[in-house]
C-alpha cells in the first residue's frame, strides 16, 4: 500500500522527451527527487499525481492507474511548484475550502486537523498575504493534506526558503513520513536533502540516473573527476611535479594558471598539498572549474 511505482514510464511534448524509460518504485517514507532544472521532475510529479497521461509505460499509485482514476485523489495530495495561494484568504479560509472540494463529511475538523499538522493553528485567522515565504507554503501544504492522503507529492516546496523555513518544512515532511505516509518531494539542490533521513532518486535529462541515500549521492559526486584550476609561486616546478602523480591524467600551463584534470577530488587535493610542500611551492589558490550543477549531475548519467 501507498506505493508510487513506474514502470518503464516517458512522456513527451512534441519533440521533447521530458522522461524517458523510468522505472521506480517509491514505498512510505520521505524520498527526494533530485535533479537540475529541466530535468523532468516536474513531469514526474504530475505523471504520479494523474495529471498528466505517460506516453508509454505505466504510473501506478496504491496499485492503481494514475491516470483517468479520479477516485485516486482520495489517497493523494499535491503541492504544485508555484507559490500562487489567494493572499485575500486566511489559512482558515483557504484550507476550510479545499477539505469542502473533497466534500469530507466533516470540513472543519478535518481543516483544524490540518493546520494543526503545520502548526499554523495561531495564525489561522490572518491573511495569507501576511505570511512569511514558509508560513504560505505551509498553508499550501495543510490544503493537499486536509483529506489525509497516504501520498502526499510536493514540488520543490523549499524554493526561497531561509535555511531555518527549510529546516522546518523538513522536519515536518519526516513527521508526516513517520506516521507511514509516503512523501515525494523535488529539489534541484543537493544541500537540500543533506537532512534528509530517507531516500534520493536523482533525475537527469528525463532518466533515472541514480539513487540511494544522501551520502551514497554525494559520494558519487565526489569521488568524480574533476577539473582544477591551480595558481601557484612556481606553476611549471608544480606541473612537473604533478604529472608524475597517480590521480592527475592532465596538466596545461595557461595564463590563468594550472588546468589539472583529476580523477576524483579527495586524493588529488591531498596529493597536491603534500607535493607542493615538497618542493616549497607556494599554493595561491585551487579551485574546481567545472561545478556547474548540469555537470555535477550528468556525470551520474555517464556512469
Ligand atoms: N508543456 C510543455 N510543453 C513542452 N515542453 C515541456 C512542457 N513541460 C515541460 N517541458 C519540457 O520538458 C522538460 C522537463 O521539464 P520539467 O518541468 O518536468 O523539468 P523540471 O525538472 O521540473 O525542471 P524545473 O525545476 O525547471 O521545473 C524540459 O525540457 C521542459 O522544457
Amino acid at each position: 500500500m501507498n506505493t508510487v511505482e513506474l514502470t518503464g514510464v516517458s512522456r513527451w511534448y512534441g519533440n521533447v522527451v521530458a522522461v524517458n524509460d523510468v522505472t521506480l518504485s517509491i514505498g512510505p517514507g520521505l524520498t527526494g527527487l533530485l535533479g537540475p532544472n529541466g530535468a523532468g521532475k516536474t513531469t514526474v510529479l504530475h505523471l504520479m499525481a494523474g495529471l498528466l497521461a505517460p506516453s508509454q509505460g505505466e504510473v501506478r499509485v496504491s496499485g492503481e492507474p494514475a491516470w483517468r482514476n479520479p477516485a485516486m485523489y482520495r489517497n493523494l495530495g499535491l503541492v504544485t511548484e508555484r507559490e500562487s495561494v489567494p493572499g485575500f484568504l486566511t489559512a482558515w479560509e483557504f484550507v476550510l475550502a479545499s477539505a469542502k472540494l473533497h466534500k469530507l463529511p466533516d470540513p472543519a475538523a478535518a481543516a483544524r486537523a490540518a493546520l494543526d499538522v503545520v502548526e499554523l493553528r495561531d495564525a489561522q485567522d490572518r491573511r495569507i498575504s501576511t505570511y512569511s515565504k514558509g508560513m504560505r507554503q505551509r498553508s499550501r501544504v495543510a490544503a493537499a493534506l486536509v483529506h489525509d492522503p497516504a501520498v502526499l507529492l510536493l514540488d520543490e516546496p523549499f524554493n526561497g526558503m531561509d535555511p531555518r523555513q527549510r529546516m522546518h518544512m523538513m522536519d515536518l515532511l519526516d513527521s508526516m513520513a513517520g506516521e507511514g505516509r509516503t512523501i515525494v518531494f523535488s529539489s534541484h539542490i543537493l544541500e537540500e536533502v543533506e537532512q534528509l533521513s530517507g531516500t534520493v532518486q536523482v533525475i537527469v535529462a528525463g532518466r533515472l540516473a541514480a539513487s540511494g541515500d544522501y551520502r551514497h549521492i554525494r559520494r558519487l559526486m565526489t569521488n568524480r573527476p574533476h577539473v582544477f584550476t591551480i595558481a601557484s609561486s612556481d606553476d611549471r616546478a608544480l606541473a612537473t611535479a604533478l604529472i608524475g602523480e597517480e590521480s592527475v591524467s592532465g596538466v596545461s600551463v595557461t595564463a590563468g594558471g594550472l588546468q589539472v584534470h583529476a580523477s576524483d577530488y579527495g586524493t588529488f587535493t591531498r596529493a597536491v598539498a603534500k607535493l607542493a610542500k615538497a618542493r616549497a611551492i607556494r599554493l595561491t589558490s585551487i579551485l574546481p572549474s567545472d561545478e556547474s550543477l548540469e555537470k555535477v549531475f550528468s556525470y551520474l548519467v555517464t556512469t
